[in-house]
Parts: C-alpha cells; structure tokens; sequence
C-alpha cells in the first residue's frame, strides 16, 4: 500500500540494551530507527535517581536494586559504575539479537550526508555469512555490489553465521587514555566503506559502545567482566568480553565482522581519570593476549556455557600469577554463567522488573 513503512527488520526479535548514568535525550536523535525496537536500559550508579526517557519508546529499565533483587547474591558478577554492567541487559533480555549502544553515541552521516541508520547495517552484517577461514580482498563479499574475488575457494563461499556486528565511531575514535593524552584533539574523519570478517586465530579490540550479537548463538560469552566499584580496573570490559567472545566464537566455527555502520561518538570521557582505570590493564594485557593466543577448547565443548566454563578454569590457572584479581574475575565468569542458566531454561517467561513499564 502507498505510503505503509516497511516493517522494521527483526523488530520483534532485537533489543537494544543501553547503560546509563544519565537522562536518555540522545534517544530523540535515534528516534526515527529505534522507536520500533524494546529498550533495555540498564541504571548504573545511584538506584534513587530518576533516569528521564523521551516518550515514546517501549522500555524496561533495571537499576542496582532490580539487579540485586533479581540475581540475589549472583549479582556481585555485575559491575557496579562502569558501563560493564550493561551486560546484565543482555541476560534478562529474551530476544534473538542485542543491539547495546552508549548514551553519548549520536547518529553520524555518511559521506553523501545521509543519516546512517545504524542499526540497519548491524541487522544486514548479522543476518548474512562471514567468512573466517579465507580473507575476501573485497571486503564483504555478501554486499551489494560485492562479491568472492577469483581464487577464493568455492567450498568456502557459504561461509558461517554471523555472531558479532563490531560498528566504529566517527569524531571521538575510542583510544586508549595515553593515545588520547597525546592526540587530545584527534577526530576520526575518515569514513571507511567496508564490512570485513575478524579472519580465525585473530583477536581484536572490541569496543562496546556501538555494537550487536546473536544473543543465541553467542550471548552467554558477553560477560563484561568485573570493572568499577571496588575493582582495580575499568574500561576493559568490552575488550575482555570480545577476547572471551572471538576464541570461542572460532572454536564453534562462527563470524565476527567489523567496519560499518558508524555513529557519531560525541563526548570524550576524561583522560587522567581514563588512565587510573585502564593502566593495570595496559601492562596485564601483553600477558593477557599471549593466554588468549593460546587457548584451546576441548571438542567436547560445544556450547558456548561449556565453552566459557572450560575458559573460566583456564584463566584461573594461567592467569592467576598476573593478579590475584584474575582469581576473583574466573570466579565472577561462573557465577555470569549460573546466573544466565538460571534466568534463561528454556521456555520461561522474562525476568520482571519494579519499574513501570513505559506509556
Ligand atoms: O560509571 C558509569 C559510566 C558510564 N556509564 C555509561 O556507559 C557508557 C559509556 O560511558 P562514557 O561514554 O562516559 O565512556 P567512554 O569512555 O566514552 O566509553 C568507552 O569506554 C568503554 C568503557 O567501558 C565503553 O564501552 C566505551 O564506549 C555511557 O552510556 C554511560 O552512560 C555507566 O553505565 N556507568
Ligand atoms: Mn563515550
């Protein structure tokens, strides 16, 4: 019919999960892509404070108190103010696909001043094949306009399914607080036309602010760790959870893609207070990478549970001489994984929430 609007894809099938300290006007600008969709929105810091949402939109929202009344003493998993605790929206969340975006994360146009619909691209990385085990010259070869370039094996072009959508950022790149010390005004300018697989036996940097996965091929292997509040660092939350997530995502023959969609990251948090919270993990990292390099998952792990338990028993035994705190972070990752068995036997209804639901 003329003039009908296209049903949104998997609007039925997505949340989009958003950690917050603030009131969600950054919604306004979105509006047009994500009033469709369910919102999660997950409280951080102080539960007695109001989180303002524009009207409108379909939501749940979870403070600590929900998280602590609904998890019990499982709720020491969730990071307490640090955006880690996003996490917890992709546990009660009971959709297919998760979409979690960063409150400081605005609609960013492409280089013909189109707005660009984020969440549209993700869903088109997500619902088609990547391709791990050969590297496509051309980038994507499952685009528009794209295709397999000669040379590349034909028994490889049905490629695998798509765990991870990784989307990039124009203005504010997302550095590390040295790199941002150094540059302070650097701006990301360049926009990249491409979607690219993470080939196997490749890690990488995965940044959480604008970001979306198969919740079931993958979702329990999104743990953010345990940053913030009382832990002796922040601000890897997304990097321990896109380690974890890539190792097993390889082990189960699954994709993880990266490039479009971009947004427009406008806030660049403080970088002194930056480096207090990421430097342990400056030097823990260059041990950290070599134990990720090195893992390897028994066949008999075939689910992404057994496979995360496998590797909660590997960092406690291998990492555990970096700091105690690898200890407590192994423990921490068997408890995410009770915690999402409990909230997520088959066939049960969602957790609910004291909030009210929106109008
Ligand atoms: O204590 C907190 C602080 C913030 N949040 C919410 O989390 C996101 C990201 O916050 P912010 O944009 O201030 O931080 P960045 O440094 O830009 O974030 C990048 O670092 C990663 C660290 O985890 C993060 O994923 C990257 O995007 C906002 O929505 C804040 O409202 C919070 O929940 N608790
Ligand atoms: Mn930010």
């Amino acid at each position: 019919m003329a003039g009908v609007s296209p049903t949104p894809l998997l609007k039925d099938e997505l949340d989009i999960v958003i950690p917050t300290i603030r009131n969600l006007d950054f919604l306004e600008m979105w509006r047009p892509f994500f009033q469709p969709y369910h919102l999660i929105i997950v409280q951080d810091g102080d539960p007695s404070k109001t989180i303002k949402v524009p009207e409108g939109f379909d939501y749940e929202l979870y403070n600590r108190n929900d998280i602590n009344r609904i998890l019990g003493p499982k709720a020491s998993c969730i990071s307490f103010k640090d955006s880690a605790c996003r996490c917890f929206g992709y546990m009660v969340s009971k959709k297919k696909y998760i979409y979690t975006i960063d409150d400081d994360c605005f609609v960013a146009k492409d280089p013909s001043g189109k707005d660009i619909n984020a969440l549209e691209q993700h869903i088109k990385n997500i619902l088609s094949p990547a391709t791990p085990y050969f590297f496509n010259t051309l980038y994507d070869p499952y685009r528009d306009g794209a295709d397999f370039v000669r040379g590349y094996p034909f028994s490889l072009r049905e490629g695998v399914p798509t765990a991870v959508s990784h989307g990039l950022w124009l203005n504010i790149p997302d550095y590390d607080a040295p790199t941002q010390l150094v540059k302070p005004r650097e701006r990301n300018t360049r926009y990249v036309d491409a979607v690219m697989t993470i080939p196997k036996g490749t890690l990488f940097p995965m940044c959480g602010m604008n970001l979306a996965f198969n919740r079931e091929l993958i979702g329990p292997a999104m743990y953010f760790g345990l940053m913030g509040d009382g832990q002796p660092i922040g601000r890897y939350d997304d990097m321990w959870a896109g380690w974890c997530t890539k190792v097993i995502c390889d082990h189960l023959g699954l994709g993880i893609k990266t490039g479009l969609p971009y947004i427009w990251h406008s806030k660049a948090s403080n970088p002194f207070v930056n480096l207090k919270k990421e430097y342990k993990g400056i030097y823990w990292q260059e041990e950290i990478i070599p134990f990720f390099q090195a893992v390897s998952l028994p066949k008999e792990c075939t689910t992404v549970q057994q496979c995360y338990t496998e590797l909660a028993k590997q960092v406690k035994a291998k990492l555990a001489n970096v700091d105690p705190y690898f200890t407590k972070l192994a423990d921490a990752m068997v408890t995410w994984i009770e915690a999402w068995d409990e909230l997520n036997p088959s066939g049960e209804a969602p957790a609910k929430t004291s909030n009210v639901k929106a109008k």
